[in-house]
């Protein structure tokens, strides 16, 4: 009887919530309507074939494409939550904030100030709710609800009656892994929303160990960024640097489901524009080429790339032509001369003139020029006025023996050139680089054209600054009038640049020149997304900048990272327990205090949303071997199968067939979920071999991975191979296994060949 009441109370409640969100999509499909009709207005309005007035229509039409997007992404659990206060009050939570056509509101943004409550009400510290109430749907049908009540005397009798439902955050955790990482907008917890709803400005770190929830607290706070700071962060984007391209892909739908576009998804290998760089390099090389010596390596190899001769210099050139059956060959040759003392005086200027060396090499090539043309006019006694040897220098350079002569001693260098011509040259290497030992030096060195590694990225954006934008040879040979031209506007631009370095006290940063900021605040063409043009310039100045798994960020990778954000304006998530770079973060201060002097606000998630308690005991005990001291995240749920070990050799033909009966068996056991196998770096590619997939890696029921792949991912279950090669491969090895354990949500299996090393041993063979 009382079950049939409860029955009947639940539909009831049903049916009241289904009207209520069956309103709310009308109110979108409404809203939407609306938007595509200014957008197409928009576009159909005339503009005269007025360039300003051309301008303006895009940015309008941008606009609305822009909000339409949005309005488009939230169709996917739009309305999920409900709050009730003591007052009687009722208030919708939901992915976008909709009011009726009086202006009611019918649905709160989950990230404005009055959703808040939905995120921070606990039942030792409810604020005024009465009852918080979690909406499941699919499509647009309300299929559950799940109450939790702080007050129960206070809730409306009616509504006592029909309270139902287990915690939504247990719910939330027991569904199936897709392989992509789930948003969880409707279940963010007290600790995770403070992460996320902390202000804009200044360098947050939360630091948190496995599970914690740090990548989804990241993700929403970029959404909730952009939602409460839409007019800076719009225009200026927001990046998000992962580990790897494949945690980019695993997050990648997120921000896109919440209705965010304006964000950069980039690892460190992807952040100079034009490399990809996936290829790893030994742990030697990384922690080499992560420290912040490379800034004094580079910067000798670019002094070692200028020269002057030990003479004077002597160039040939042509002054009498003839044509010969139609060839025009040279009949006469000058030699020309500079002496040594004007090269020196020339190379010195152009060396202190405080500008990159490309930009620098404009002062070189006049000044030689000037110096070429002087003992011209001496030599064929002609006028040397201004005007007459303006005419001449830009004669002189168009002789290929001159530029040729004066690209040996100031050649123009593209980053790409200056990096890979270090790392392939000994002798260039040894020169810039003397404090290294000979094996240091030979760990660095490979053949030039070799594919770029993520740790050649820092030197490349590095080379970049150093270099600056290459010059048209026409304007360094000729009057400049381009360039006087381009002048003004860049001094305007840099008395703005140097405005806000002044006001973000940056001004003494000697990584960010007002000249180099100026650039970056160049106005924006209206045809393209804020995160297309972002993520195509270098130089761009991003409004805020997320990094994940950032233990893993070297010096010179921070280097680059920062010059991103001038305003450093930064979310840090990491976990120093899990740094497997040798060149990676083992402090959070020592790293970030170059740049922060101190100034960072720290969160601590203590929660783990991902790992069973049974398969954290077993991460507790490699983690208290590998770090003492170090606290473990605490599990929310329990009751996983018991973690184990089996006794297998994947290298024996025996041992592969009985890898591939246990990853069946355990497939079996999790359903429809996903399987990580998570090996040895030396074992990577035979045991890919033994589990072919066709398609992304995240998108497939098997995935073979390393640990460094398998950084910040999750799986329904996770077989490691061999733990004891793990731990030894590299100095972080046991930080290593701490990951590949903690990647589970269900189901561990470790295998072993002989005996497990002893942190291990709660795993009984
Ligand atoms: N509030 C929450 N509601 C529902 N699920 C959550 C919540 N917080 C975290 N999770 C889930 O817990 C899992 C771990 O989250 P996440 O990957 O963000 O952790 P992490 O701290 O980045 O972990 P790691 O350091 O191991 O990479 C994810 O499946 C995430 O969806």
């Amino acid at each position: 009887m009382e079950i049939r009441q409860h029955e009947s109370a639940l539909t009831a409640a049903l049916r009241a919530e289904q009207a209520h969100v069956t309103r709310t999509y009308e109110r979108l499909d409404a809203v939407r309507r609306h938007t595509r009709a200014a957008l197409e207005k928009a576009y159909g309005r005339e503009t005269g074939g007025l360039h300003q007035a051309r301008y303006e229509r895009e940015v309008t039409a941008g606009e609305y494409a822009r909000r339409l997007a949005r309005l488009e992404a939230v169709e996917h659990g739009l309305c999920f939550g409900r709050i009730d206060d003591a007052d009687g009050d009722t208030r919708y939570i939901g992915r976008a904030g909709l009011r009726d056509a009086d202006g009611e509101i019918v649905l709160t943004d989950w990230r404005a100030p009055a959703a808040r409550p939905f995120y921070t009400a606990t039942p030792g510290d409810p604020g005024t709710l009465v009852r918080r109430r979690h909406l499941h749907t699919r499509d647009r049908v309300v299929v559950g609800l799940d109450d939790e009540v702080f007050d129960l005397e206070r809730l409306a009798e009616g509504e006592r009656r029909a309270l139902v439902g287990e915690a939504a955050l247990l719910a939330a955790l027991r569904r199936g892994r897709t392989g992509r990482m789930g948003e969880v907008v409707a279940t963010i917890q007290r600790e995770q929303d403070r992460v996320i709803r902390s202000g804009l400005a200044g360098a947050l770190v939360v630091q948190g160990g496995p599970g914690t929830g740090k990548t989804v607290a990241a993700l929403h706070r970029a959404a909730f960024l952009l939602y409460t700071h839409r007019d800076v962060l719009e225009r200026r984007g927001v990046l998000i640097v992962g580990p790897n391209a494949t945690f980019s892909r695993y997050i990648g739908r997120v921000l896109p489901s919440l209705g965010e576009t304006d964000v950069v998804l980039s690892s460190v290998g992807q952040l100079y524009p034009g490399v990809h760089a996936v290829a790893a390099d030994s742990p030697v090389a990384a922690a080499l080429k992560g420290d912040l010596d490379m800034v004094r390596v580079l910067a000798a190899a670019l002094r070692d790339r200028r020269r002057v001769p030990d003479g004077d210099l002597e160039v040939d050139v042509p002054v009498r032509t003839s044509l010969r059956d139609g060839v025009e060959v040279v009949v006469r040759w000058m030699t020309l001369r500079a002496g040594h003392d004007d090269c020196v005086r020339a190379r010195d200027r152009a060396a202190h003139a405080r500008l990159p060396h490309n930009a620098a090499r404009k002062l070189f090539v006049m000044d030689m020029l000037r110096a070429l043309t002087l003992d011209e006019a001496r030599r064929l006694d002609a006028p040397d006025t201004e005007e007459d040897l303006r005419h001449a220098r830009r004669a002189l350079w168009a002789h290929e023996q001159v530029r040729r002569a004066l690209d040996a001693l100031w050649p123009p260098l593209t980053p790409e050139e200056l990096v890979a011509g270090l790392l392939s040259d000994p002798a260039a290497l040894e020169s810039a680089a003397p404090g290294l030992t000979p094996a240091e030096r030979a760990a660095l060195l490979r053949p030039y054209g070799a594919p770029w590694t993520t740790g050649d990225v820092p030197l490349l954006d590095e080379a970049a600054e150093l270099l600056g934008e290459d010059i048209g040879d026409a304007e360094a040979a000729g009057t400049f009038s381009r360039a006087e031209r381009e002048r003004a506007e860049r001094e305007a631009d840099e008395r703005y640049a140097l405005g806000v370095l002044e006001y973000t006290g940056l001004f003494e940063d000697d990584m960010m020149e007002a000249a180099a900021l100026a650039d970056r605040h160049r106005a924006p063409a209206p045809e393209t997304t804020t995160a297309e043009r972002a993520a195509a310039d270098r130089r761009w100045a991003y409004g805020h900048v997320i990094v994940d798994e950032a233990q893993e960020l070297s010096a010179m990778a921070w280097r680059t990272v920062m010059r991103r954000v001038p305003a450093r304006s930064l979310t840090i998530v990491g976990d120093l327990a899990q740094t497997g770079s040798p060149a990676g973060a083992r402090s959070w201060g020592e790293m970030l205090d170059p740049y922060l002097e101190g100034r960072l606000r720290t969160e601590h998630l203590l929660v783990n949303y991902r790992t069973p308690a049974e398969i954290m005991e077993v991460a507790a005990d490699v983690l208290a071997a590998v770090a003492p001291g170090s606290q473990p995240p605490e599990s929310v749920r329990d009751g996983g199968a018991p973690p184990r070990a089996v006794r297998l050799d994947p290298g024996l033909p025996g041992g592969r067939a009985a890898l591939t009966d246990l990853v069946r068996d355990e497939l079996a056991a999790i359903g429809e979920g996903r399987l990580a196998v998570i090996v040895p770096d030396a074992r990577h590619e035979a045991l890919t071999a033994l589990f072919p997939r066709d398609g992304d890696v995240l998108d497939s029921p098997v995935a073979v991975l390393t640990v460094t792949a398998a950084k910040g991912l999750e799986f329904d279950a996770v077989v490691v191979v061999e733990p004891g090669e793990i731990l030894t491969q590299s100095p972080l090895g046991g930080n290593d296994l701490y990951v590949a354990i903690t990647r589970a949500t269900r189901r561990l299996t470790v295998t072993c060949r002989g005996e497990a090393p002893p942190m291990l041993s709660r795993l009984r063979l």
